[in-house]
Formats: structure tokens, C-alpha cells, sequence
């Protein structure tokens, strides 16, 4: 058990490139392969702490990218910490709070400080969270196909693998109708289709249909920065809105839930800036009644295990979209892959994210190391 401050002395930002098993395609794009960052941070006593920065490598969920992410990161985040030794991961949002926005820059950075702090705490990242479930539900995200049977099809792999709800891609085109003949075959089933922002208002009449679907929720049909055309929706609507893209922050969840813009909230640690910030989150839709499930980011096993951890908490009361390791991965880059057994994945016991990197897979999907050192940042000074 270490209770000193937290004395950062390197980041090491290990860019990868992995191929996606399968295209992914959302309303804004397809997605072959994920380039991000692997965050590796040492603290004074050679211990190492993960995080995963999960910016795409083009700005079509948000403005941020890979990077505007080693931008931030290299020489406006790491200098900050660099600082001053941090007795608690809290105090990493409050040190970045001069700077605006940059949240999954902010979260990949603040991710790795929370390994550290529950591996020296020797606590799992989930008990330091404040997390007491041991087993999680989890859900599936099935992106847009090219026919009604190939979806179907797919569905119902997912369904006998035991995942516990089904949620689908949709966008002008590929929705009612797709969705009704998914209800068809599927009488039972809990899902639920996101839109991605791909919706207006002018769009009111097909998405009232959506009523008829039983479906758990609607996720972000409308823009991605909007909150009040959302709330004139809701009021049109009983299917509930769930806001991905529009809640970048504890303010944005408060402001929307005042309004009545959703009814459920879909928590990405990296979109509202990290742990800390979801946590608030979380906090504040407990107290409201409001439930809340952990999205997706096409993560890594790295941004995995911090989604699994989040996801013990308490509010976490419908199943996310964390699904196994190789859901998107031919290999992931730790040790156990994350597994998903009849829908739930098992809590890790070892402490912080309570997965090993695997330094060789990483190393074959890695195409650039930057080291950045305490001691550096104070020999360019002198
Ligand atoms: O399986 C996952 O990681 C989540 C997949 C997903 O839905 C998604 C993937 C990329 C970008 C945005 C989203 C989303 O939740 O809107
Ligand atoms: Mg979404």
C-alpha cells in the first residue's frame, strides 16, 4: 500500500492501428480499422498505469481526433501533471479544468492516474471507483448491413451468445421498417436502435412510429449538440430518448434531464472528460432516478477494462455496450481478453484495471512510441 502523492515520471503514448475484424457502420461512417492511443504512465516506484484515448482517427462523433489527442496530451495535459505529485485522481479534472473541452485527451490521461491510484491503493479500479457489483450485464452494438437477413442473421449469433440487449445502427433508410422486421422475428427481444444525430424534427412522423417497436430506448436521434429539440421529441414520444453524443459533462446531464431531452443517459467515460467526471454523473442520475449504461468506443481491452469497472456502480442498471474482446479483435492487447459468458462479464479481483498488457500483441500493432519524462520537461528548461 503506497498513501504518498502519486509522483508521475514518464507517459509513454503508444499509437496503434488494430483491424477491425468486421466494418463497423454507424450513420456518420464505416470504420475498418481503430487508431488510438495506448496511455503508459510510471509513476516514482516503476508501477504502470493504463489508459486508452478513445478519439477516432477522423472527426465524425466529435471534433476531437488522434491528433488533436498527442497534441493535447504531449504538450498541454502531461506538463500539468508533470507539476505537482497528485494524492488523489480527482484532482487531475481539476487541474485540467483551465483547459477547455479535449475530454477524451483529458480521460485518456486521467484513466491511467486512477490504474495508479487503485494499484497502489491495492484495490480493484472498480472498488476505488466505489463499485460493488461483481458480475456485469452487457449488451451488443450491431452496426448498419447491407440486408435485412444478413442483420437478422447476426442478431440472432448475438442472441444465442447471450448477450442481454441488442442495439441497432439506423439512419434515414435503414430504420422502421428494419426494425419492424426485427420485432417480427424477434418478439421478445430487448433492443434498441441508435441514431448517431442522423435525425430532425422534420423527421417527427417516422420516429412517433418507432412507438410501435417496444423498444428500451432511442438513442441520440437528433443533432449531436442539441438538447432542446431532444426534449420537444421526448414530449412526442414514449419510447425513451437515451443522449449519447449531446452529454459531454455533469452540467450537460442536469441541463437535459431539467429540460426532459432524455430519459436515460449513456455514460462514455472519454466523451465527459474521464472516471471522475462519470462518476459525477452517475452520482446525479442515482439521486434523479434516471438509469444510465456504459457506451462504446470501439475500445481496446485497455478502454474495456476501465468500461467494466465504471460499470459496477451502482446506477449501471441497464446492460452496455462492452461486449467480449473478440466481438471487434482477432487478438486483443491483454491478458485474460475481456469474456463475455451468456451476457455477463466477471468483475477482474486483481488491482487497478485487473488486466495485463500484452506487450508483444502491442508491440505488433504498434506504428509510433512517444516518451514523454518529468526529467526531460525540466532539462528543456534549464
Ligand atoms: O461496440 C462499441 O464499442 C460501441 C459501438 C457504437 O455504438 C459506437 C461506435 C463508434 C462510435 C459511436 C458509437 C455509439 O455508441 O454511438
Ligand atoms: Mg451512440
Amino acid at each position: 500500500m503506497i498513501y504518498s502523492p502519486i509522483d508521475i515520471q514518464e507517459v509513454c503514448l503508444h499509437r496503434l492501428v488494430m483491424k477491425l475484424k468486421e466494418p463497423f457502420t454507424t450513420s456518420f461512417g464505416t470504420f475498418q480499422e481503430r487508431e488510438f492511443f495506448v496511455i503508459e504512465m510510471v509513476d516514482e516506484h516503476g508501477l504502470s498505469g493504463f489508459g486508452e484515448s478513445v478519439a477516432f482517427a477522423s472527426p465524425w462523433y466529435s471534433e476531437e481526433t488522434v491528433k488533436t489527442n498527442e497534441h493535447m496530451m504531449r504538450d498541454i495535459l502531461i506538463p500539468l501533471l508533470f507539476k505537482d505529485p497528485i494524492a488523489h485522481p480527482d484532482e487531475v479534472s481539476e487541474r485540467f479544468g483551465a483547459i477547455r473541452r479535449n475530454n477524451m485527451a483529458k480521460s485518456a490521461l486521467e484513466g491511467a492516474v486512477w490504474d495508479l491510484f487503485a494499484k497502489r491503493s491495492n484495490l480493484t479500479l472498480a472498488n476505488a471507483l466505489g463499485g460493488e457489483k461483481k458480475q456485469i450485464e452487457v449488451g451488443i452494438s450491431i452496426g448498419i448491413q447491407s440486408s435485412v437477413k444478413e442483420l437478422l442473421e447476426i442478431i440472432s449469433n448475438h442472441v444465442d451468445e447471450g448477450y442481454k440487449r441488442i442495439k441497432i445502427k439506423i439512419k434515414p433508410g435503414w430504420d422502421y421498417d428494419v426494425l419492424k422486421e426485427v420485432r417480427k422475428h424477434f418478439p421478445d427481444l430487448d433492443m434498441m436502435a441508435d441514431a448517431n444525430s442522423a435525425y430532425t424534427l422534420k423527421d417527427m412522423e417516422l420516429l412517433k412510429r418507432l412507438d410501435e417497436l417496444d423498444l428500451m430506448m432511442i438513442e441520440q436521434p437528433l443533432e449531436h449538440d442539441d438538447i432542446i429539440d431532444h426534449a420537444k421529441l421526448q414530449s412526442q414520444l414514449s419510447t425513451p430518448i437515451c443522449l449519447d453524443e449531446s452529454i459531454h459533462s455533469l452540467e450537460d446531464a442536469r441541463k437535459a434531464i431539467e429540460l426532459g431531452s432524455c430519459k436515460i443517459i449513456n455514460i462514455k467515460i472519454g466523451r465527459v472528460g474521464g472516471l471522475t467526471e462519470s462518476l459525477k454523473i452517475h452520482n446525479y442520475c442515482l439521486e434523479k432516478g434516471i438509469p444510465v449504461w456504459c457506451g462504446g468506443m470501439l475500445e481496446s481491452g485497455i478502454g474495456r477494462a476501465h468500461n467494466i469497472a465504471l460499470t459496477s456502480l451502482s446506477q449501471f442498471v441497464l446492460p452496455g455496450d462492452t461486449a467480449s474482446s473478440d466481438r471487434y479483435w482477432e487478438k486483443d492487447i491483454i491478458e485474460p481478453e475481456v469474456i463475455v459468458e451468456n451476457g455477463i462479464i466477471t468483475i477482474p479481483d486483481r488491482p487497478g484495471i485487473g488486466y495485463e498488457l500484452n506487450r508483444e500483441v502491442l508491440e505488433s500493432y504498434r506504428v509510433d512510441k512517444k516518451i514523454v519524462t518529468k526529467s526531460n520537461k525540466v532539462s528543456l528548461k534549464s
